[in-house]
C-alpha cells in the first residue's frame, strides 16, 4: 500500500470518528475541534515529510519485514544508521512544528516489543514474535499511528502493583478466555492518542514472580469496546478556543495526552505479546525507555532550534542584537542544543543488534542523553525568557490590537526597532511564551522532565550500566594495586 499523505492520514482519522471527554463535554468531531485539531496537523507533517521531496529520502525506508517502503516512523531499525536517522528525522519534524508530533512513542514501543517477545519466545517457547512480526507488518503497511501506552497511575507509588487498594492502578489481565484476555485499568499522560489508530500496550516496571496479571504486552484499536477517553488541559488551551490566532503562539501546531481508561477490553490472542512472563517485563521497559529517551535526543532540539530563532529574532527586533551577553546567550543555547543532539546522535551510532536482529541504541547513552534533557531544555527556556523581556508575561490580548482605543497606544507603545511590525513582535513574543510557559512548554518542559521516565530513572540505569566496577580495575591495573 502506498504510503499516506497528511490529507490521507487525516481522512483515516475521520473514519475512526473517536469520542471524547474534552472539558467537561463529550466531544466528537475531534479531527476539527479546535484543541485537538493543531495536535492532528503535527501529525499529519510526519506523513507529509515522507512526499516533500526534501525530506523523502529520510522518511522512507524499506522495511525487511513487510519487503516495501515504509514510513521511518513504522521502521524496525536495522542498523546504527538507521538509529541515527531516525534522530535527524526526529529533529526535522520538531523544526517543521514546533511541538510534540506524537508519533515517536508508538515507533519506540514496536522496537523494544520487537526484540523483547524474541527473547520471551528464546527462554519459553511462546510464539509472541511471529504474532508481533505479523502485526507490525499490518502496522506498515497500512501507515498506521500507534500510541505507545506505558505509564499506568501507579497508585501508592510506595506499594507493589499487587500491594495496591485498587488492582487496577497497574493495568492487568482481569481474565483468561479461550478467545483472548480481558485487561482493565488505565494508561496516563498518553501522548497523540486521539490522533492514534492503535494503542500498544506495556508494563510500566519490572514485575516479580506474584505479579503474573500485570505483566502484559498487546495491541487493542483505538475504536475498541471498553476505552474511553480524557483529553488533558494545557496552560492557555483555550486560547485555541478564540478568534484571533496571534496568542496562540504556535499558530498552527499542537500537542497532545490523553488519560486512556480501559473497562473490561476484550484483546484476542493473535494481539497478546507477553501475558504473565514477568521475568521479561524490565527488559521491555528499559529497552522502550531506552529508545524513547534517544528520541529526545532529536525532538527535542528541533524545536530548542525553533526557540533559538526566535530569542535571537526578539533580540533583533528590540535592537539589542549585536550586544555582546546577547551574543553569548545565543552560543550558550546553541551549546546546550547541540549537546543534546550530539547525545542523541552518539547513542545511536553506538547502537547494536539485538538477538532479534533490530537495533538498540547504546543503552548508557540514551540514558544519559535523556537526562540532559531534564535539564537543558529549561536552561534554553529560561535564556530565552531573559533575551524575551518581560512582554512574554504581560503583553496585552491581539484582540485590544484591533481595537480602536486600545489600539494606538498598543502600536505605540510596543513598537520597538525601526521597521519592525508590532503584530511581528506579538508573533515572536507569543511563541517564546508558548514555549517556556504556555501549551507548547507541556511538552518542551514537562515532558522533558517525566517523559520516558523522571530523572531518578535516568540515574538508576546511569549507576547500572556505567561500569564502575570496571573503572575500578582499570585504576588498579594502571597502579599496580592488589
Ligand atoms: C507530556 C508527557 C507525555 C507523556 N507521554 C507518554 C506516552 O505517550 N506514553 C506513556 O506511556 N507515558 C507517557 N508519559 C508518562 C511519563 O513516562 C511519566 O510521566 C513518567 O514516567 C513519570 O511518571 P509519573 O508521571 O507517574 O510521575 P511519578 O511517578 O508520580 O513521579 C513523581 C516523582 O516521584 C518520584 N517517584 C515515583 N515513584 C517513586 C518511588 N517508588 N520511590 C521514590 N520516588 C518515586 C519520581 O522520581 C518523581 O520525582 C508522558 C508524560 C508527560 C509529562
Amino acid at each position: 500500500m502506498a504510503l499516506k499523505t497528511g490529507d490521507e492520514y487525516i481522512q483515516s482519522l475521520k473514519e475512526l470518528d473517536l469520542k471524547a471527554h474534552v472539558m467537561g463535554q463529550a466531544a466528537g468531531g475531534l479531527t476539527s475541534h479546535a484543541l485537538v485539531e493543531p495536535s492532528m496537523r503535527a501529525v499529519a507533517q510526519t506523513y507529509d515529510c515522507a512526499h516533500d521531496p526534501q525530506s523523502k529520502d529520510l522518511f522512507r525506508v524499506i522495511s525487511p519485514l513487510c519487503n516495501e517502503e515504509v514510513n521511518r516512523f513504522t521502521h524496525l531499525h536495522q542498523s546504527a544508521q538507521d538509529l541515527v536517522n531516525k534522530v535527524r528525522m526526529q529533529r526535522h519534524c520538531g523544526n517543521l512544528t514546533g511541538c510534540c508530533f506524537q508519533r515517536c512513542v508508538g515507533m519506540d514501543a514496536a522496537n523494544a516489543v520487537y526484540s523483547s517477545t524474541f527473547d520471551i519466545d528464546a527462554a519459553t517457547g511462546s510464539a509472541y514474535h511471529q504474532r508481533f512480526k505479523e502485526y507490525w507488518a499490518w502496522v506498515q503497511k497500512n501507515d498506521l499511528v500507534v500510541d505507545g501506552a506505558m505509564t499506568d497511575p501507579k497508585g501508592d507509588r510506595g506499594k507493589r502493583p499487587k500491594d495496591q487498594t485498587d488492582p487496577d492502578m497497574y493495568l492487568r489481565i482481569k481474565e483468561r478466555r479461550q478467545d483472548g484476555v480481558i485487561i482493565s485499568g488505565a494508561k496516563l499522560h498518553q501522548t497523540g492518542m486521539l490522533n492514534s489508530h492503535e494503542i500498544l500496550i506495556m508494563p510500566t516496571i519490572s514485575l516479580r514472580p506474584g505479579e503474573e496479571p500485570w505483566a502484559v504486552c498487546c495491541a487493542v484499536p483505538t475504536t475498541a469496546p471498553g476505552v474511553r477517553y480524557i483529553y488533558g488541559r494545557q496552560t492557555s488551551d483555550t486560547r485555541k478556543l478564540e478568534s484571533c490566532r496571534l496568542d496562540v503562539g504556535n499558530p498552527k501546531f499542537g500537542g497532545q495526552e490523553v488519560l486512556t481508561v480501559f473497562e473490561d477490553v476484550l484483546v484476542p490472542w493473535e494481539r497478546v505479546f507477553m501475558a504473565g512472563e514477568t521475568a521479561f517485563s524490565g527488559t521491555l521497559v528499559e529497552r522502550f525507555a531506552s529508545y524513547h529517551r534517544q528520541s529526545y535526543g532529536g525532538c527535542k532540539v528541533g524545536v530548542g532550534d525553533l526557540l533559538i530563532g526566535a530569542a535571537a529574532l526578539a533580540a533583533q527586533m528590540n535592537g539589542v542584537a549585536a550586544a555582546s551577553h546577547i551574543r553569548e546567550k545565543l552560543v550558550e543555547m546553541i551549546h546546550l542544543n547541540e549537546t543534546l543532539y550530539s547525545c542523541g546522535l552518539a547513542c545511536s551510532a553506538m547502537g547494536q543488534p539485538t538477538a532479534s536482529g533490530n537495533y538498540l541504541v547504546d543503552m548508557l547513552l540514551a540514558n544519559v542523553c535523556k537526562l540532559n534533557v531534564t535539564r537543558f531544555p529549561y536552561e534554553l527556556a529560561r535564556l530565552a525568557t531573559d533575551i524575551g523581556g518581560g512582554l512574554l508575561g504581560t503583553m496585552p490580548a491581539a484582540a485590544d490590537l484591533e481595537d480602536p482605543v486600545a489600539g494606538p497606544y498598543i502600536r505605540k507603545y510596543l513598537k520597538a526597532a525601526d521597521g519592525v511590525a508590532v503584530e511581528d513582535r506579538f508573533k515572536v513574543l507569543r511563541f517564546i511564551e508558548n514555549l517556556v510557559a504556555g501549551a507548547g512548554s507541556v511538552a518542551y518542559l514537562i515532558e522533558s522532565m517525566h517523559g520516558a521516565g523522571p530523572p531518578t530513572a535516568q540515574r538508576i540505569m546511569i549507576g547500572r550500566q556505567g561500569d564502575l566496577e570496571g573503572k575500578m580495575q582499570k585504576v588498579k591495573s594502571l597502579l599496580d594495586l592488589a
